[in-house]
This record gives C-alpha cells, structure tokens and sequence, in this order.
C-alpha cells in the first residue's frame, strides 16, 4: 500500500520510481500533476540523507517534465506501527553526526567530504526555484526539518484531524536559519514565528490556518482529493503567468538570486519579439540593427 489516502486510480508511477526505497513518486494519468511522498511512516517520515537524495532527484524530474504545472508533496501514512500521520518530521535523528547526517554502510559513500550531509536545504532550493507550484499537503505531523519544508512550498493543505505542526529544531540543538525561520516569520509575522521556534510547542492545523501558515484545513479523508482539485484550478491558469507570479513573490525575500531567477524568464520573454529577433539577426548579418520599428515604451 502507498498510504491510505493515495488515489491508485487518479496515479501512475513516475519514470524511476520503482527505484526508491524512502519516498514514492507518481504522476496523474493526464500527467499534469506530480505526487511525491516520504515513505517512512514508522518514523514520522523522518528523512535520512538516501531519503534527501531521492526527493531531490524526483522533484528535479518533475522539474524537467514540461507536461507537470503542480507538484503535491505529502507524506504516505498511517504508522503501521501506531497508526501515527506524518508530512515529514526532519532529519533522522538517529543518524545525526558532527557533521550533519549520515549515510549508513549500505549507501556505500567512501568520499569523506560526502560523509555529513545537510542537503535537505538543497531540495529547499529546488521547490523555491522550480517554475512549478509546489503544495504541501499535510496528513499528520510537520516537525523540525519537515515544518521549514512545508515552510518552503509555495501553498500547503493540512488535514483537521491530524495535523499537527511543532518547530523542534531548538530542541535537538538544530536551528534552521534560512527559509525555516527567516521566510516563515515573513509569511507569520516575528512574534509567533519567534513563539513557535523558543517554546516549541505542538499547534493544530486550524492554530496554522488563523495565524496564516497554511492555506487550507480540510477533513482528512478528503486531503488529497482537495490538494488535486487545487492543483487542478492553478493549471486552468497561464503557465507563464503562474511562473512569473511565483518569481515575483520569491523575488523580494530572495536578493539578487530572486532577481537574478525573475529576470532570466524576463529575458526568455524578451527573445519572443521581433525587437531581440532583430538584433540577434543583425549580428548574424554583420550589418546594423534597425530599432526604427521598436519605440521607447512609456
Ligand atoms: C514528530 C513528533 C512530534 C511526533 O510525536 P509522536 O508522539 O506522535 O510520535 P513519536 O515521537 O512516538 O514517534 C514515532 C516514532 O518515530 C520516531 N521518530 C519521529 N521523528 C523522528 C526523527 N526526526 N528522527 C528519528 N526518529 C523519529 C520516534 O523515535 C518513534 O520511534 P519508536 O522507535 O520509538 O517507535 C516527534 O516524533 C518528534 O518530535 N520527532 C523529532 C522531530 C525533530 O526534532 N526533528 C529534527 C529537527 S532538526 C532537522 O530536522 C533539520 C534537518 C536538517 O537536515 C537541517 C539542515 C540544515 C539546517 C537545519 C536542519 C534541521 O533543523
């Protein structure tokens, strides 16, 4: 079983996902929407560096998939241990060294500099950055490492009945500084930001909906049915449109790399006219440019 909420007649397996251990990955059967989920629910879906280097290879794929506009993120579920819900509760503490978290004998890393790892903070990036709409869709707990990624999405659904969020990083000794802590009181506002990371406490799905830390609560059978009827209203919009809003929401928090992001699809737009066409043209031809045509806009 993938996880009790999971739709087997709205999905298909994603190319390479018969190859993951930790996570699942699956596209609908339009292949508009990539659904992609923690597979570890015996630990709250807590992720290990394979589990780390498995999303970032499955969200990139969808990426690179021109036919996808929306990704889910979610964590498959129950527990089958105690039943217990998880979007993703952060690193495996388990596996935690001095120099961030460890791969175990059997990932076969012999590159010191490989040893340590704290690359869920890549896969933070690459949700940001994709020109995708990523929805966190929350079916239990979002803890530590698992809160700041929900953080990142552009959009996140949490069940009412299980969803629970908790900023445990202070209490391991971990401190997300970047878009965990930073970004989060942008969307919250500094004092419950501050409240949620010192006192870290537990807080229900409908606590994040009042403060503005998610979207929508809804009962937790009908979760996922509720994240593709989202995804399925944003890809009635613009993809062009969709990406350049998502930019320009980032841009502001993001400095030079936001603008750096916004700007490079303003130039793909730039090269779509006859203007840029023009000049391309007239170094091709080793004559001149004639701007004569393009006026300066106002
Ligand atoms: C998430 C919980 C609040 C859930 O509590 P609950 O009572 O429902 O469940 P249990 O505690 O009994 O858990 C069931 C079972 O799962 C194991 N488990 C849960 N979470 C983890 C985990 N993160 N690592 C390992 N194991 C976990 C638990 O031990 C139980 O196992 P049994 O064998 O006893 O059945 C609660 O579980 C909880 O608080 N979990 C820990 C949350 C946490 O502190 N996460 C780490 C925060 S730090 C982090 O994630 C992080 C990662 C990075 O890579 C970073 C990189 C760069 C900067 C910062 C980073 C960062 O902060």
């Amino acid at each position: 079983m993938v996880s009790e909420l999971f739709d087997g007649d709205e999905w298909m397996p994603a190319p390479g996902a018969d190859g993951y251990t930790d996570i699942t990955a699956h596209v609908s059967k339009d292949g508009r929407i990539a659904r992609i989920a923690f597979h570890r629910p015996e630990v709250r879906n807590a992720f290990r560096p394979h589990t780390v280097d498995e999303l970032y290879r499955a969200l990139d794929v969808a990426r690179q998939d021109s036919k996808i506009g929306v990704v889910l993120l979610t964590g498959n579920g129950p527990s089958p241990k105690d039943g217990g819900w998880a979007f993703c509760s952060g690193g495996d503490q388990r596996i935690r060294g001095r120099d961030g978290y460890k791969y175990s004998e059997t990932d076969a890393v012999t590159d010191p500099a490989r040893s340590g790892r704290l690359h869920i903070l890549e896969v933070q990036r690459l949700i940001r950055f994709m020109p995708k709409v990523v929805i966190a869709v929350i079916p239990g707990w979002a803890a530590g490492g698992g809160h700041s990624l929900h953080v990142v999405c552009d959009l996140s659904i949490a069940s009412a009945e299980h969803g629970r969020f908790k900023q445990t990083d202070a209490d391991v000794g971990s401190f997300d500084a970047g878009y965990g802590s930073a970004y989060f009181a942008r969307q919250i506002g500094q004092k419950f930001a501050r409240e949620i990371f010192f006192l870290a406490e537990e807080y229900s799905a409908q606590r994040a909906y009042e403060m503005g830390a998610i979207n929508r609560v809804v009962p937790h059978a009908d979760l996922e049915r509720e994240a593709i009827a989202m995804a399925r209203t944003i890809l009635t919009k613009s993809p062009t449109a969709i990406r350049m809003l998502k930019f320009a929401f980032n841009a502001v928090d993001d400095g030079m790399v936001g603008q750096q992001v916004f700007a490079g699809e303003a130039t793909r737009l730039a090269y779509g006219t006859d203007e840029a066409v023009e000049g391309r043209d007239a170094f091709l031809e080793k004559r001149d440019p004639d701007w004569a045509p393009y006026p300066w806009q106002y």
